[in-house]
């Protein structure tokens, strides 16, 4: 019921308006292919009209040719010619002659007619020496010089045209032979009013054409039927200027004449016929009111629709769209609350709620804009806790971010309401201060962030002490923009962690220059162990009382080809902080015990391999590789030394314990070398399983300037000896030297006073050569 009446009222009057436009756009597509096909029509119609005229006025030429043509073949013509080629006067035979000729040339005048008028107007024989023989209008003028005599010679016949008094001539014009030779001229002058009826046969008074014959010497008009205004004052031309764009033009060539037949047609008038524009418009200007009607009736039947569906709105609806509305309004106040919690979480650090890094730098551009606009210095802390790394592994994840949550707080609690600070990432924090007096005053907030962590963290019933290390830079002395300030106070954090952490540091720029030499060896050195640029050598170590070479110390050699000599002093902690030191250590092992194993015919030595604390944290990778290396080289376990440094005793744990002790079993020796550099703890020699010392070069050095130097190696060498320790001491250079350390029961000696560290080919030499010298002591 519903569909019905809404199909009646609005429905209705849509598929009426549809209708009516359909109707309309058929009315005028039909109406234009039909006004189109009826030109066309009207076109080919005319041309066809004005093709029968050319073909007939052609035709009428060719069949008058023909007649005039016999003409000249009559036996008068003959005879005249005969007579008058014999001599004969006119007074005898010739009179009679001409006289039949001129009765037959008249006769042929009068007879040739077409719809009862007269096809010749004239005809005459003008002889060869231009003088007249007959005329059928003797007494009408005749310019003989218009005719071209000469040519009708040759030519046989011709349509001639010649301009008279009353407009353009038409001539036939035929050479009459006597004996196969021209002797005259036959003229026949074409009726005008034949050849312009000829052409004008389907034409009438109100037929609204124009046709002429056009010529080189002028037109003749044959039909003018077209309105006064159109055609020119001047005679045979159309005013073009006057006619209707439509007329219809068309040129003939009058086939074997010298004529273009040239129409114009006044087309049949649009307005006259029924699908003519204005009939067009008129229906379409009638179709007007109904559209408007029914535009109307529309507006007035969406009112009532409109009032009826209000009315219609019943209160059941009115409540599920308050329903709707409130759990829009719910939706929206969620989105906008999910939203700005997005918005924090992409400027905050999730864990502990600082500014994370975009934002921490946002905040201290922001800053240094402050800071330039009223003349201040901002001061960058960049603050990374140490060995974070090993706190995480060791004590869990978990734990290290309850210790990244505790360090936030500690540096929220002891900066300034003004100062910002910020988590870069892991256990880098930010803390920009942005109006810093002077260095002093950076100095003074860098000591009292250190001294946050001298207190224990207590996490998960366990307490830590964590110290941390600080690079600093300021604006503007270090840089104007956020970029280069965090990557200054980066540099200066590096240089911290370098000289041992725990501490705090400026940036200044001779910095980088060590970060760019940094830089460029690291790469070097990627490319050095890939090329086998890196080298062992190896110095001879000495039983100082005997003099003959125990053992065998390892040392890298790194000749770069553009860089020179590089010292393993300055490319070793490079090695350890990019982690090739595991591939570089791994690569002395086996070289070093493949070599060790074979001189081992020549002497039993052994040889001692430099182990980097850094190769230590992965220990049962490492003493899966040293037992491989043994295996694989041969070499026995007690001939290999391991050499490491007091800095390893720091950071033992349960997994290195557990691995030297495993060694030691094995029979590997294990020395602590550098001995006096570092912290020196007593306690922790007593708990690494040591087999040997090493007194650092720099003490031996001394011992000759400085007496306290030669009681302290005394001292060591003491002590060493308390702890059931040989000693081996290092860079002995001088013969003094040596004696003194014999003297105080150091066992083994190295240094350039015996040799310097030397390439296997040449060690294996002196190690044949002091076997030699043995045989030789022995033999005689
Ligand atoms: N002035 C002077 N120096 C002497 C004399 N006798 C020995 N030396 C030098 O003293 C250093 C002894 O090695 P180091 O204390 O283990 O100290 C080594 C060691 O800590 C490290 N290193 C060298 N090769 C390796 C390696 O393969 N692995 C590891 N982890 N460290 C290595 O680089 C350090 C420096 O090595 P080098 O430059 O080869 O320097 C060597 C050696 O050439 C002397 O009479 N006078």
């Amino acid at each position: 019921m519903k569909h019905l009446k809404w199909f009646n009222s609005k429905t209705a009057i849509i598929i009426a308006g549809a209708l009516l436009s359909a109707y309309l756009i058929l009315i005028l597509t039909v109406t234009n292919l039909g006004q189109s096909r009826l030109k066309e029509s009207q076109n080919s119609a005319l041309n066809l009209r004005v093709t029968n005229y050319t073909e007939n006025l052609s035709f009428f030429i060719a069949a008058n040719q023909k007649n005039v043509a016999n003409l000249s073949q009559k036996r008068d013509v003959n005879t005249y010619f005969s007579n008058l080629a014999a001599g004969m006067s006119l007074r005898y035979g010739l009179s009679s002659s001409l006289f039949s000729l001129t009765r037959t040339i008249e006769q042929f005048s009068l007879s040739n007619k077409m719809d009862n008028q007269q096809i010749y107007s004239r005809v005459m024989i003008v002889g060869l020496g231009e003088t007249i023989i007959v005329d059928s209008q003797p007494g009408a003028s005749f310019d003989v010089s218009q005719l071209p005599i000469k040519q009708m010679e040759t030519l046989g016949q011709k349509v001639h045209l010649v301009k008279g008094d009353h407009g353009i001539e038409v001539q036939l014009l035929q050479t009459i032979y006597h004996q196969n030779e021209a002797v005259a001229v036959l003229i026949a002058k074409l009726n005008t009013a034949v050849i312009t009826g000829l052409l004008s046969t389907q034409e009438r008074p109100d037929s609204g054409s124009y046709l002429a014959l056009e010529s080189r010497l002028g037109d003749i008009l044959v039909w003018n039927s077209l309105p006064s205004s159109m055609v020119s004052a001047k005679l045979g031309s159309v005013n073009y200027a006057k006619a209707s764009p439509k007329t219809i033009h068309f040129e003939n060539d009058v086939q074997g004449t010298p004529f273009i037949l040239k129409s114009w047609f006044e087309p049949v008038s649009e307005e006259d016929i029924f699908t003519s524009a204005w009939f067009i418009a008129g229906i379409s200007l009638l179709a007007l009111p109904v559209f408007l009607g029914l535009i109307y009736l529309m507006r007035v039947n969406n009112k009532n629709l409109i009032l009826q569906t209000q009315v219609a709105l019943s209160s059941e609806q009115q409540q599920k769209l308050a329903k709707q509305n409130g759990l829009l309004q719910q939706e929206i106040a969620k989105r906008i609350a999910s939203e700005s919690k997005l918005a924090y979480q992409a400027t905050h650090d999730e864990l502990t709620n600082l500014a994370n890094r975009t934002h921490g730098m946002t905040k201290l551009q922001a800053a240094i804009r402050n800071a330039q606009a009223k003349d201040n210095q901002v001061l960058l802390l960049f603050i990374d806790l140490d060995n974070f790394k090993q706190i995480n592994d060791t004590i869990g994840h978990h734990a290290g971010d309850e210790l990244l949550k505790q360090t936030s707080d500690r540096l929220l609690n002891s900066v300034r309401s003004t100062d910002i600070v910020a988590r870069l990432g892991g256990d880098e924090f930010l803390v920009i201060v942005p109006d810093i007096q002077h260095q002093d005053a950076a100095k003074l907030v860098a000591t009292s962030i250190l001294s946050l962590f001298e207190l224990p963290f207590h996490i998960e019933q366990q307490e830590f002490f964590v110290s941390t290390s600080i690079g600093m830079s300021m604006y503007p002395k270090d840089g104007d923009n956020a970029a280069t300030l965090l990557k200054r106070a980066d540099t200066a954090l590096y240089r911290v962690k370098d000289m041992g952490r725990n501490g705090f540091g400026f940036y200044d720029s001779s910095m980088n220059s060590n970060v760019q030499r940094n830089l460029m060896l690291n790469m070097r050195l990627h490319q050095a162990i890939q090329q086998g640029d890196i080298e062992i050598y190896y110095q001879p170590i000495l039983d100082l009382q005997s003099r003959k070479i125990v053992a065998a110390e390892a040392l890298m050699r790194w000749f770069d080809p553009e860089l020179g000599f590089i010292s393993p002093e300055d490319f070793i902690p490079l090695a350890e902080k990019n982690g090739l030191i595991h591939k570089l250590g791994d690569m002395v092992l086996l070289e070093a015990c493949t070599q060790a194993a074979s001189w081992q015919s020549i002497s039993p030595i052994t040889v001692a391999v430099n182990f980097s604390s850094v190769q230590f944290r992965y220990c049962e990778q490492l003493q899966e590789t040293i037992v491989d290396v043994l295996l694989k080289t041969g070499l026995p376990a007690n001939q290999l030394d391991m050499e490491v440094t007091e800095s390893l005793l720091i950071d033992q744990g349960h997994s290195l314990m557990k691995m030297l002790a495993y060694l030691k079993q094995l029979g590997v020796g294990l020395s602590i070398d550098d001995f006096g550099t570092g912290y020196s703890a007593l306690s922790y020699l007593q708990k690494f399983p040591f087999s040997k010392l090493k007194i650092d070069r720099a003490f031996i050095n001394k011992m000759a300037t400085s007496s306290s130097d030669e009681s302290l190696v005394s001292a060591i060498l003491a002590m060493a000896k308390s702890l059931g320790l040989k000693v081996v001491a290092e860079g002995i250079e001088t013969e003094q030297q040596a004696r003194f350390l014999q003297q105080h029961n150091c066992e083994f000696g190295q240094g350039y006073l015996f040799s310097k560290p030397i390439p296997a080919k040449e060690f294996m030499a002196l190690l044949q050569r002091e076997r030699d010298r043995k045989r030789l002591l022995l033999t005689s």
